[in-house]
Formats: C-alpha cells, sequence, structure tokens
C-alpha cells in the first residue's frame, strides 16, 4: 500500500499545512484507502491569499510575456517528466483509469507550453485614424487577481487551462481545487513553484464550499473563472455581476450522439462508447444521450451492447481495465437512483440494470455502464445531466427528426453527428446549438488551441481556451495616438 502525500496549501510561494477540518482524498476504488490527506484552509487563508495574489499582480504584469512564458514552459517540462507517477495519482484520487489519468497529465503539459508560448505573440492591434498623424491602438493588459474555481472531475487538466491563459497574460491567481481531489491540484501548483513562478502569483486554498465562496465573494478578486456544476456556476455568475466583476463559468452538458443510416456504423460504435462510457461518463462533454434512425437503430444498438459487455470495470489502476468508479458515495446515489427513476418513468435498460450490490466492486463507488431505450423524450434522464456512465437512447424516422432530438435540451454544450454526408454534417452547423459539434468522432475532447465552451446553460461568459481565454483573462485601453508635433 501507498503511503498517504500529505497535503499542503500555497500562498506568497510558501507550502503551509492548514489548520481547519481534516481534509482527506480517498480512493474511490477502494475508500479505505487514504491517498492524502493533512487539513483544510480556514477562510482567513483566503485573505493572506488574495493580499499574496494583489501584491505579486503589478510585477508579474510587468513581467515582459517572454519570461512568464519560460515558467509555463519550464513547468510543462516538469509536468510532463511526472506524467507515469502523478497520473498513477490521478487514477487512484480521482477514479479514471491509468491511461486516461497520464494522458490528463500529459494533456496539462501540452496546455502549459500552448500558453508558454501564447504570451509573446501580439498584445493589441493597431487601427488607422480617421485623423491625420493619428493612429489607434487597443492595448491588452491582465485583469488584475483572477479567482479559480474548479471540478473533480480534469483535476489538473482544466486547472491549467484556466491558470495557464490567467499568467501568460499577467494576472495573478487564487484557486480552489475541488475537494476530492487536493493532490493533483498540489502537483500542478508544486510543477509552476519548481518551474520558478514568483511568489504570491499562483496562490492554491484548499478545503470546501466556503473557501469557494470566499474567494467569489472577495472584494480583492477581480475575475473569476469556475467549471462545474450549472446551479453553482449560475449563482456565481450573479454574485460576480452584482458585484461588477466578469465571470466565465463552464457548466453542465447532455450531449447527444446522432448515428444516421449512412453512417460507419462500427466507427460510430467505437466513438459513442468512448464518448458516454470513458471516465466512467464523468465529463461535461460527454454523450449522454444517443438518437439513431429507425433503419440501423436496431443493429446499431445491440452492436453497442454487445461492445460494451466485454468492457472491464474494476481498478483504475489495472491495466486491462476499461472503466473505474465515479467520484464519491454521493454520486453513485444519485446515478443509481436517476437509472431507477428512469425504469420506472418506462425507460427499458439494455444493460447496466443491476449495480453492483456484492462481490469485489461492492466496496468500490462503481456503476455499472448503462444503457437505457427511452419509449419517448418525456423521462427526466432525457434532460438532466446524470454526470455518470448513462447512455439514454432515443429513436428517430430521419436526419431531420435526430437533428430536432438532438438539439432538444436546455444544455448546448457538444455533439456528435455520424453521417458520411457532407451536407447533412454541415445541416448539424445550422440545427444544432452547441458549443462544440464533431463529425465522426466522440462529444468529449478539447484541443488547448481552439475555444471551448458551451451554448445555452452550458456556458457564461467568454468561452476558454485558445484565442478566446485572452477575451477573459485581459481588458483593453483604447489609444488615441498622436505624435507631439502637429502633421500637416
Ligand atoms: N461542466 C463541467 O465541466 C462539469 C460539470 N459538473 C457538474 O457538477 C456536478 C457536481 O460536480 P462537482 O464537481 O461537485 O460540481 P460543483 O459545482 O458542486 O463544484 C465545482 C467546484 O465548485 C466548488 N463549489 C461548490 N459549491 C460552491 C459554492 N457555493 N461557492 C463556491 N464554490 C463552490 C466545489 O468545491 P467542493 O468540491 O469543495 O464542493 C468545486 O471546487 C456534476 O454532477 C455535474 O453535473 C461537474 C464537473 C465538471
Ligand atoms: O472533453 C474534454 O476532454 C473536456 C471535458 C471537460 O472540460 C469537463 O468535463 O469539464
Amino acid at each position: 500500500m501507498t503511503t498517504p502525500v500529505l497535503l499542503q496549501h500555497y500562498i506568497d510561494g510558501e507550502w503551509f499545512d492548514g489548520d481547519a477540518d481534516a481534509l482527506v482524498s480517498i480512493s474511490p476504488a477502494e475508500p479505505d484507502v487514504t491517498v492524502a490527506h493533512g487539513r483544510a484552509a480556514t477562510v482567513d487563508a483566503v485573505d493572506r491569499a488574495v493580499a499574496a495574489a494583489r501584491a505579486a499582480a503589478r510585477r508579474w504584469a510587468r513581467t515582459p510575456a517572454h519570461e512568464r512564458g519560460t515558467v509555463l514552459v519550464r513547468a510543462a517540462a516538469i509536468i510532463e517528466s511526472s506524467a507515469p507517477r502523478w497520473g498513477a495519482e490521478l487514477a487512484r484520487e480521482e477514479g479514471k483509469t491509468r491511461g486516461e489519468g497520464v494522458a490528463e497529465v500529459l494533456r496539462a503539459a501540452q496546455i502549459m507550453r500552448f500558453y508558454g508560448g501564447e504570451g509573446d505573440r501580439e498584445a493589441g492591434e493597431m487601427f488607422a485614424s480617421p485623423r491625420r498623424g493619428e493612429r489607434i491602438m487597443v492595448a491588452r493588459k491582465p485583469i488584475g487577481v483572477v479567482g479559480v474555481i474548479t471540478p473533480f472531475n480534469f483535476p489538473i487538466a482544466i486547472p491549467a487551462w484556466k491558470i495557464a491563459p490567467a499568467l501568460t497574460y499577467g494576472n495573478t491567481v487564487v484557486w480552489k481545487p475541488a475537494g476530492t481531489v487536493p493532490l493533483l491540484a498540489m502537483r500542478l501548483a508544486q510543477a509552476l513553484h519548481d518551474a520558478g513562478l514568483p511568489p504570491g502569483v499562483l496562490n492554491l486554498v484548499m478545503g470546501g464550499r466556503a473557501i469557494g465562496a470566499g474567494i467569489a465573494d472577495h472584494p480583492g478578486i477581480d475575475a473569476l473563472t469556475f467549471t462545474g456544476s450549472t446551479a453553482v456556476g449560475r449563482s456565481l455568475a450573479a454574485a460576480g455581476a452584482a458585484r461588477g466583476v466578469p465571470v466565465q463559468a463552464e457548466m453542465g452538458g447532455k450531449n447527444a450522439a446522432v448515428v444516421l443510416g449512412d453512417a460507419d456504423l462500427d466507427l460510430a460504435a467505437e466513438q459513442v462508447l468512448a464518448g458516454a462510457f470513458r471516465s466512467s461518463g464523468q465529463k461535461c462533454t460527454a454523450t449522454s444521450r444517443l438518437i439513431v434512425t429507425e433503419d440501423v437503430a436496431d443493429e446499431f444498438v445491440r452492436e453497442l451492447v454487445a461492445r460494451i459487455g466485454k468492457w472491464t470495470v474494476g481498478n483504475p489502476l489495472d491495466e486491462q481495465v476499461d472503466m473505474g468508479p465515479v467520484i464519491d458515495a454521493a454520486a453513485r446515489t444519485s446515478i443509481r437512483a436517476g437509472v431507477d427513476e428512469a425504469i420506472r418513468q418506462g425507460a427499458r435498460a439494455l444493460c447496466g440494470q443491476r449495480s453492483y450490490e456484492d462481490g469485489e466492486l461492492a466496496t468500490g463507488f462503481y456503476v455499472p455502464p448503462t444503457v437505457l431505450e427511452l419509449p419517448d423524450t418525456g423521462l427526466d434522464v432525457w434532460r438532466e445531466e446524470l454526470f455518470g456512465p448513462v447512455l439514454a437512447v432515443c429513436r428517430a424516422a430521419d436526419a431531420e427528426a435526430a437533428f430536432a432530438l438532438a438539439d432538444d435540451s436546455d444544455y448546448g454544450l457538444s455533439a456528435a453527428v455520424f453521417t458520411q454526408d457532407l451536407t447533412r454534417a454541415l445541416g448539424a452547423l445550422e440545427d444544432l446549438d452547441v458549443g462544440i459539434l464533431h463529425i465522426n468522432s466522440e462529444s468529449a475532447g478539447a484541443d488547448p488551441h481552439v475555444p471551448f465552451g458551451g451554448a445555452k446553460k452550458s456556458g457564461y461568459g467568454p468561452k476558454e481556451q485558445g484565442r478566446a481565454a485572452r477575451e477573459f483573462f485581459t481588458h483593453t485601453t483604447t489609444v488615441y495616438l498622436r505624435g507631439g508635433r502637429s502633421i500637416t
């Protein structure tokens, strides 16, 4: 058994123990195993973190962008070389498979490297002026101190794609990670510390919701970026609006995969399974609704269920395992309750009806991969995000009906469409109100150099990643620029 890691907070370049309640990170596969432990911070640590971030803000903003980027590039190298160890820790702490854990750590390194270069690119725009001898410059500047609140499901990649752009564009950060994944948060902060980030530029404060609320409401926070549930995201957006502070919130999804009769069904089955069940369905971009046209529905659904039957569910550190547990007991209970309610409302479970009540998976927070065939779209499971390995299937008469069903959601994060017909693929772009559209690939996944975020209830504020991140992490000053002598 591995010795639990000691958890420490990080303020003004110093590591220190918390002095509030116990902070314990357990393994969702083996809940009696402690992965890391320490003490949570008290809310007054937020005051100290904000003060440190404010004190560091001016100097960091005036540090040449190239120097700021160099720190991120060095952090990328540290993260990359730690990927095997940290990836295993991630699997132990969060429950995704070791392969997914290592891939996520490498993704964090890739994000750091991308933003390491991004600071060197243009820092504004120059416009012509209607007046002789004048140019108009729009200069981009950091916002100041950014509050970062992150979820459990990508414990290093999501923080990386918020913190890296914040830093590269010259802001300082106060960060609260999800309570279930403090170890990976500490690893990311360690990488930036070891890469030479100056004291106060990043501050990590771990603890419960009171810490999150303390950051969100703090008068010293100039902007807030959040990923997590729609309820919390909206409340933070409302609080930010009341204080006049910009908020970026990435929230839930109820993402559809649409499989049309002309699709390559083999490819579609592989991709729908990955989208629905990798990371136990705990991605905001996971496929939780499948719409398949009648002409191929029987064949496609049969194939899907046969394939998922071959997946191994179990300890995420075991190389043979395809899917691990969900994050905690509460998640397992609410996902199971959602499935039971769907069945009560008329859904037919094609697989996954039986939970792991005995045997070796009974003690971990396991939920079987579940496929539910729905009689119609009136069921709660069609609309409500369960955030687990549950796929709700509906049939459609044709492509037009299928797209209408896919768009029948309050959420609009991502969608996947499987077809070999370019006209239909382009039709999906028109018909689906989503932030991310995949044609012939799974609904999950995001590259660091392109915008990421959703429409409708899924997103609020400027998008994340790529160039879009600059919109949130900078503000502009428009400069009317004339020489000191009159020009005739
Ligand atoms: N769109 C997405 O990317 C994601 C969506 N979700 C959705 O959210 C649900 C719950 O997941 P979870 O990660 O717990 O999401 P939450 O929204 O509950 O939590 C996300 C982050 O916000 C913090 N937080 C919670 N309440 C407050 C508050 N009132 N003020 C300030 N910060 C707060 C959490 O802290 P703490 O952990 O200490 O409670 C965590 O750091 C999922 O079932 C899913 O539906 C979840 C993850 C990602
Ligand atoms: O699809 C991905 O890889 C990213 C998903 C994500 O951002 C999330 O689940 O919060």
